[in-house]
């Protein structure tokens, strides 16, 4: 697992860094792998990096300093350097020198540029960026290598008020930021590479996690000699209605795709559910349903009596639940039916920003502190939608999964989301794990289902396998 740390967590690990390395050293560690990834991209656009010219915006503080220093290396390889000085009282005076002594330009200007370095702030980031930063951002066409982060973005969440920085690449030290993984940082960061000038060691367990796919593969279910489908674990899908029986079509198809066990169909749709998916076993109500290992509730379900009673039985049936969509809204409009629930029963819920704010209030922009507050407060895995998707356990472990593209923004796409995450939790997976498994395939399985054009969620369900593969071979 990949870890990504908060800005004061960061900072204590710097402050144990220096008791053995000095400042200047880490710093020029720092800018000198700035210096590779600039020239690295004026290599991939332009063809070349001796005679290229590199723009530094530089503010006050050590990002500026890593600029600098950034610049004088790039100096040493035939680059022309020309830095741009938002407080030039302030600017990092090391950096500054070395980068005159290789025979850079200073001014207060932006200058043409092939390539842009953006050291205007960097950790100590707080609030939009100010005035004359915000006008020289807006100023910069050429691409931009951010040094630590792009500058107006919040560091620990990512959130951007105002204009910010939109780098191609992003060289950060030590360990991702919260603004690397969320929100629409994650987005302006690009690329990020992370760079270990000798923090590593001293930034401890981290505040969230991504899975690599390695995990994901190493996690997934998959039949041993001694299986059977009872086994595997046996998901009941408590989805649909005479108005959306496509749900519980999504849902049970993702079930049935995701692990060799079986699944059950517990609703109105079970005709067509029968239909599309005969290898389920689909009958008109929970009750009837038979014995499984967990339980997925809500997409489709419809928000009236009916479906009330359904969730208040699945609830109550002593397995894992997930609980999506029509579902949240239920518990949302009715804390009665949360409040009677088994305490002990393992219980995932997956909304999108809207259902968040019903069961738990609007998300805001710190989206990982939201989701672990409403984690701890529902005694739940809360898994909240989106570009990155960020999932908190009660006991406060977040994993954040960040797709790759924006394909899963699709129609019933959340519905399959569910399906899949219900067939893991009857595997017996921890159900944190569970939800950022299924995050993680599903995101795939929409890219590989879209492979460059708008693919509707049903063809998501049919790239299931070939998601699962891919990981599976990774
Ligand atoms: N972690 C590590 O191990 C290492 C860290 N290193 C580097 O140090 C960087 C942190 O440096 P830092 O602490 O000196 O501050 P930094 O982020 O440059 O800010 C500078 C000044 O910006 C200002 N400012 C604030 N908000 C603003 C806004 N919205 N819009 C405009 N301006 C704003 C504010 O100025 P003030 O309020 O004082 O006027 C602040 O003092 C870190 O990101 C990394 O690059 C590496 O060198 C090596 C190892
Ligand atoms: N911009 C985006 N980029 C990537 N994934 C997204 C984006 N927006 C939404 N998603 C994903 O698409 C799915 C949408 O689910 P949901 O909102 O429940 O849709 P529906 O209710 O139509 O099934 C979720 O898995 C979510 O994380
Ligand atoms: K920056």
């Amino acid at each position: 697992m990949r870890g990504v740390w908060t800005t004061d967590r960061v900072r204590a690990a710097e402050q144990r860094a220096f008791t053995r390395v000095p400042e200047s050293r880490l710093m020029r560690a720092a800018a000198f792998a700035v210096a590779g990834e600039v020239a690295a991209l004026l290599a991939e656009r332009t063809g070349g990096v001796a005679g290229r010219r590199v723009a530094l915006l530089v503010g006050a503080g050590n990002n500026g300093g890593d600029a600098l220093w950034a610049g004088a290396f790039l100096r040493r390889r035939g680059v022309a350097v020309t830095a741009v000085l938002l407080a030039p009282e302030r600017a990092h005076a090391e950096g500054l020198a070395a980068l005159r002594r290789a025979g850079g330009r200073v001014g207060t200007e932006l200058v043409e540029a092939d390539v842009v370095v953006d050291g205007i702030v960097g950790l100590s980031a707080r609030g939009p960026l100010r005035p004359d930063a915000a006008a020289l951002v807006e100023r910069v066409s050429a691409p931009i290598v951010a040094v630590d982060l792009p500058s107006g973005a919040d560091p620990d969440t990512g959130a951007i008020e105002g204009p910010a920085v939109h780098a191609e690449v992003t060289v950060t030290f030590g360990g991702r930021k919260p603004v690397h993984v969320v929100g629409p940082g994650a987005i302006a960061s690009g690329w990020v590479r992370v760079v270990d000038i000798g923090l590593g060691a001293e930034l401890g367990e981290p505040d969230a996690v991504l899975l690599d796919r390695a995990e994901v593969a190493r996690a997934w279910p998959v039949p041993g000699p001694t299986d059977d489908k009872y086994s595997q674990g046996v998901t009941g899908v408590a989805a649909g209605s005479a108005t959306y029986p496509g749900a519980a079509v999504l849902a049970s198809g993702a079930a049935v795709l995701a692990t060799s066990g079986l699944v059950r169909y517990a609703g109105t749709a079970a005709e067509v559910v029968r239909t599309r998916w005969p290898e389920s076993v689909a009958t008109g109500s929970v009750t009837d349903a038979g014995r499984v290992q967990s339980w997925v509730v809500g997409p489709g379900l419809g928000t009236g009596k009916a479906g009330r009673g359904v969730v208040a039985e699945v609830l109550g049936a002593g397995v894992p639940v997930c609980v999506d969509a029509d579902a949240i809204t239920l518990l949302a409009a009715d804390p009665a039916l949360w409040d009677a629930r088994d305490p002990d029963t393992p219980v995932v819920l997956t909304p999108h920003d809207r259902e968040f704010a019903r069961i738990a209030g609007e998300v805001g922009s710190d989206r990982i502190g939201a989701t672990r507050q409403a984690a701890r407060t529902l005694g739940a895995v809360v898994l909240l939608k989106g570009n990155s998707t960020v999932v908190a356990a009660p006991d406060g472990r977040v994993l954040v999964n960040q797709a790759r593209s924006a394909w899963p923004a699709t129609a019933g796409s959340g519905d399959v989301l569910s399906g899949l995450i219900g067939a893991l939790l009857a595997s017996g997976m921890d159900p944190w794990l569970a939800a950022g498994c299924a995050a993680h395939v599903h995101e795939l399985a929409a890219e590989i289902a879209a492979d460059g054009a708008p693919a509707p969620a049903s063809h998501i369900v049919d790239a299931i396998p070939a998601a699962i593969r891919s990981v599976r071979a990774s």
